[in-house]
């Protein structure tokens, strides 16, 4: 006979996407959050507090966690939403919560499943195209969407684990469809993170910024390489062509999120290390070892480093 418990998750490295998805997850699982004190105790004390696309509520079942301690053994599934900077630490110290657990990413960039693959046998990749940020301590702002969550099984024998994992997230509300090649599409994803976010980031711009002819043709350069490269990788991305891309990109994707900032955006202003290395360095540094020339990517990432670097600069 089929279980009646409610499902258990826990979410790793809990900001802008993860405390987001628990506010979601909480109707309709127990939710457990890995995040920050700042949040933890606005959240214990009053709630956290959910605002736009995703509904305006205070939600007063996330539990949050400081620690694998915290973690009670009846945790089903395990989604891992720390930036991509973060993930190794994070799964270091989750260790023992992980092993034998199906963990999800939804992270953006590429690397952070073989990471995850490194502690479970069971890992489902994952994208979202929402735009999440952290309005303040305990609160989060859900804007645009633009495509629902894809899921897919990574690595193991994920297949029942993914209908599970699925089926929480369906029931929450949230659009999500299981993918056959989620290999492909966390490049899929990252074909638009790669397009907007360091830009946007380095001129404190929201994503609608694209549209200037000067910085098009800046998105049109980072995109051709990303399609050179993918195609020396073998990755099959949904559009035969860069062309076919930034046309989808420019009618569908920048409009959707035009007044929107990106997650580089924040982390830049917050002086935090950004995703760059596992989105434009990270083609950049595939692209020498395929003989393929990436200077536009090259470029945008010296940049975002060197903004990383130097307080004054961003
Ligand atoms: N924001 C968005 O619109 C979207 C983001 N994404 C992707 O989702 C991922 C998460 O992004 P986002 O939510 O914006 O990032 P955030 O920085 O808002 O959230 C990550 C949170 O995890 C915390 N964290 C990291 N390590 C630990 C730890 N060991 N224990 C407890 N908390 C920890 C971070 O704290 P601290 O900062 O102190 O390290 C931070 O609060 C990224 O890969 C991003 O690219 C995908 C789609 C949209
Ligand atoms: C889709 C988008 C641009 C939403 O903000 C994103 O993935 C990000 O901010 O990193």
């Amino acid at each position: 006979m089929e279980s009646l418990k409610r499902p258990a998750v826990l979410i790793l490295g809990a900001g802008a996407v993860g405390l987001s998805l628990a506010g979601r997850l909480s109707q309709v699982a127990t939710v457990y959050a890995a995040c920050r004190p700042v949040h933890a105790g606005a959240i214990r004390d009053r709630g956290l507090v959910m605002e736009g696309v995703w509904g305006d509520r205070t939600v007063g079942t996330v539990a949050c966690v400081s620690g694998p301690a915290d973690v009670p053994p009846a945790v089903d599934v395990v989604v891992v939403t720390a930036k991509g900077t973060g993930t190794r630490a994070i799964c270091e110290e989750y260790a023992g919560v992980i092993r034998g657990r199906p963990t999800a990413s939804l992270q953006n960039g590429i690397g952070n499943e073989e990471i995850i693959a490194e502690y479970t046998d069971t890992v489902i990749g994952g994208t979202v195209t929402t735009n999440f940020s952290v309005a303040g301590p305990g609160h989060v702002r859900v804007l645009s969407e633009s495509a629902p969550m894809h899921l897919g099984v990574w690595s193991g024998g994920g297949g029942e684990a993914l209908g599970r994992l699925i089926g929480i997230i369906r029931s929450a509300g949230i659009p999500v469809e299981a993918d056959s090649d989620i290999r492909s599409g966390k490049w899929t994803k990252a074909l638009l993170n790669i397009a907007v976010n360091p830009i946007c980031a380095l001129l404190r711009a929201p994503v609608g910024a694209a549209v200037d002819e000067e910085i098009r043709e800046i998105v049109d350069g980072l995109v051709r390489e990303t399609f050179a490269v993918a195609g020396a990788e073998g990755v099959r991305l949904p559009w035969a062509t860069a062309d076919d891309y930034l046309d989808y990109l420019f009618r569908v994707q920048v409009p959707d999120f035009a007044a929107v900032y990106p997650s580089m955006y924040h982390d830049l202003r917050q002086g935090r290390r950004t995703e760059i290395d596992l989105l434009n360095g990270y083609i950049a540094a595939l692209g020498e070892r395929h003989g393929i020339a990436t200077p536009q990517n090259r470029c945008i990432a010296g940049l975002v480093r060197y903004a990383e670097a130097h307080p004054d600069a961003r």
